[in-house]
């Protein structure tokens, strides 16, 4: 994979001779102090979010030698507060009212699709900035865009300059069930696999044929030829009418997800037979369903819960169990750690 192929598959690269065929979307030159803003891992602080941090009430009723937590430190301590960035959040505002009030975001490529656990309504659908920093700052993928998008390219040509962009994409209500990802090797179209491989979808078994179809069709008219690389990977909708819509380009290689089929399969062809035209995989009944594949990039939701107060019992408990670890340290001093005694 040459990093040129990969510097084609930017949104604003594609977007410009797409446009008819796709969600309607604005792109925002991303000012060099929001980049720094998003790679800073500091504290997660956003701005224009209801902070509600009570002040610290430090009435010291408790006797202070039985609880040494630490809550503060004089030295260390400082106010942390978000950056506020007054010109381009209004800009931002505007572009988001102006694509009807909620948004998909994303950067050149990326859409923080490892994040969306953290949103309060677990999607990626944003109506501010500050919905939009939060979701791009507790993402991988908007770091990986951010700072080694060319990771996996073999070539040694000099690194694309980079412009970075946001991407606010009008939000569609998608049915996963209607997303397909597309292999296009030498300008053919090789193979067709179901997005979401995680479920079966009995319409798909069902309509195989028209889908495969229409998805070839569309791929005929309106793709074939018309992108800048002849190798990539397409990723389409087709909504409940039958009509198919383009919804991302992305590298053919191993940066791109390659779903029911392997990159080994998609690069030499074997078990691709393509006389009858592209391989089409979804994933059948007797399959069984699969664990969402962004979970690995979730914490635990007791550490969300702990962290956010919002469980108080779990709270006391995890507190109990603490003290009890510590008296069981104080108790045998040299042993290994457990985990519980029994
Ligand atoms: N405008 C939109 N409104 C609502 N949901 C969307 C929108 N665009 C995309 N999605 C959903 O988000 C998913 C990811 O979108 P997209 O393919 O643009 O992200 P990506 O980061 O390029 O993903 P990948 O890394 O797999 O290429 C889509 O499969 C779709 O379910
Ligand atoms: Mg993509």
């Amino acid at each position: 994979m040459k990093k040129e192929q990969v510097a084609n598959c930017q949104f604003s690269v594609w977007y410009p001779l797409f446009k008819k065929h796709t969600i309607k979307s604005l792109i925002l030159p991303l000012p060099q102090n929001v980049i720094e803003y998003l790679l800073d891992d500091g504290t997660l602080v956003v701005s224009g979010s209801d902070n509600n941090n009570q002040s610290s009430q430090n009435n010291n009723s408790g006797s202070e030698d039985e609880d040494d937590v630490q809550w503060s430190d004089d030295e260390t301590t400082t106010v942390v507060t978000a950056p506020e960035f007054p010109e381009f959040s209004c800009e931002v505002q505007e572009a988001i009212n102006s694509l009807g009030g909620r948004v998909f975001p994303k950067l050149n490529w990326s859409a923080p699709r490892d994040a969306n656990w953290i949103a309060l309504n677990s999607s990626l659908q944003c109506q501010s900035l500050s919905d939009i920093f939060l979701l791009f700052k507790s993402s991988d993928f908007i770091t990986h865009d951010l700072t080694q998008p060319f990771l996996q390219c073999n070539d040694d040509s000099p690194d694309p300059v980079m412009n970075y962009e946001l991407v606010l994409r009008k939000w569609s209500e998608l049915i996963p069930g209607g997303e397909f990802r597309c292999f296009v090797k030498e300008n053919k179209l090789i193979g067709i696999s179901q997005r979401d491989y995680t479920q079966h979808y009995q319409h798909i078994s069902k309509q195989e044929e028209s889908i495969s179809s229409s998805i070839q069709k569309f791929f005929r008219e309106h793709v074939q030829h018309q992108f800048l690389n002849e190798d990539f990977v397409l990723d389409v909708y087709r909504d409940s009418m039958g009509r198919v819509w383009l919804i991302d380009f992305n590298p053919f290689g191993e940066v791109t997800d390659s779903l029911l089929f392997t990159w080994e399969e998609l690069k030499t062809g074997t078990n691709l037979s393509l006389q009858d035209g592209p391989a089409f995989r979804y994933t059948n009944s007797d399959v069984t369903v699969q664990p969402s594949p962004c979970l690995s990039y979730r914490i635990p939701r007791d550490f969300m819960d702990l962290s956010t107060g919002e469980d108080a019992y779990k709270l006391i408990d995890f507190l109990k169990l603490k003290k009890g670890q510590q008296d069981d340290e104080e108790d045998d001093d040299d042993e290994e750690p457990h985990m519980a005694s029994v």
